[in-house]
């Protein structure tokens, strides 16, 4: 968390609470017994070698595959049975962000602010994240014809606009340069202090951000370090 004050979740619930958790593909498990919490208002980083699973762990925390065992809650709501509004308390950039072929990039927007009857202050903060990312005047253009680095910015600008509890993003920094990195991180630093907890895999210390802990998946396991371990050269080279 990034400010002193810890903001506190309306429901008084942990924003995720995986117990037990365990995910395969064919017979091989990628992890199992995996347990942890996000309080509202925590930076939470995820870390760990190629293959160890960290994309397909957050897949399955956004609900978009199914557990071999063990339960998720999102807000105090049971992930499989949770109605639209509580999985709308949860954003998640997946590590290559889809858009629809045929409509802009403001288009998009105004399909999530509609759908989700933004007020003026959501709106104006989409627009003010779109300006921040610096692909405000290109939001007249198919998100096709962008840049992965510009792919990344819209989803971001999209994800952080709805305000979620829950903010879960697969290595947001990979295709950003140093200086959108920066503003990134920024962004999910104010997001936390707003009471939204965040998770992001990544695979290089950040510059800005100070996360509460680190979740280092390696070898089917799942271990919670403190996040002062994020400070040290060395830790980076061991994951
Ligand atoms: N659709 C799939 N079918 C079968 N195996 C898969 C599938 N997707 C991923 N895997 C395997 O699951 C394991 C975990 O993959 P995952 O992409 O979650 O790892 P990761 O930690 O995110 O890796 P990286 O750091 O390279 O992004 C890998 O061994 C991968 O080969």
């Amino acid at each position: 968390m990034q400010s002193a004050e810890a903001p506190q979740s309306s429901t008084g619930a942990p924003a995720l609470l995986a117990r037990g958790i365990a995910f395969g593909y064919g017979r091989a498990n990628i992890w199992e017994d995996v347990d942890f919490q996000l309080e509202p208002g925590s930076l939470t980083l995820l870390v760990g070698p190629n293959g160890a699973g960290k994309s397909t762990l957050l897949r399955c925390l956004a609900g978009w595959e199914r557990l071999r065992a063990g339960a998720i809650t999102i807000c105090g709501a049971p992930l499989e049975s949770a109605t639209a509004a509580e999985r709308a308390r949860m954003a998640f950039v997946n590590d290559v962000p889809a858009f629809y072929d045929d409509i802009t990039a403001s288009e998009h927007l105004e399909l999530l602010g509609r759908a989700n009857r933004w007020s003026d202050s959501r709106w104006d903060e989409a627009d003010r994240l779109l300006e921040r990312f610096g692909i405000a005047r290109f939001c007249d253009q198919y998100p096709q014809s962008f840049s992965r680095g510009m792919r990344e910015k819209l989803a971001c600008t999209l994800a952080l606009a709805c305000r979620p509890d829950l903010l879960l993003l697969d290595e947001p920094t990979g295709p950003l340069d140093p200086a959108s990195a920066d503003i990134l991180e920024q962004e999910l630093g104010r997001a936390a202090d707003r009471g939204c907890a965040v998770l992001l895999s990544c695979h290089h210390r950040l510059e800005r951000l100070k996360p509460d802990r680190v979740l280092v998946l390696r070898d089917g396991t799942l271990e919670t370090r403190d996040g002062a371990v994020a400070e040290q050269p060395d830790f980076w080279k061991s994951v």
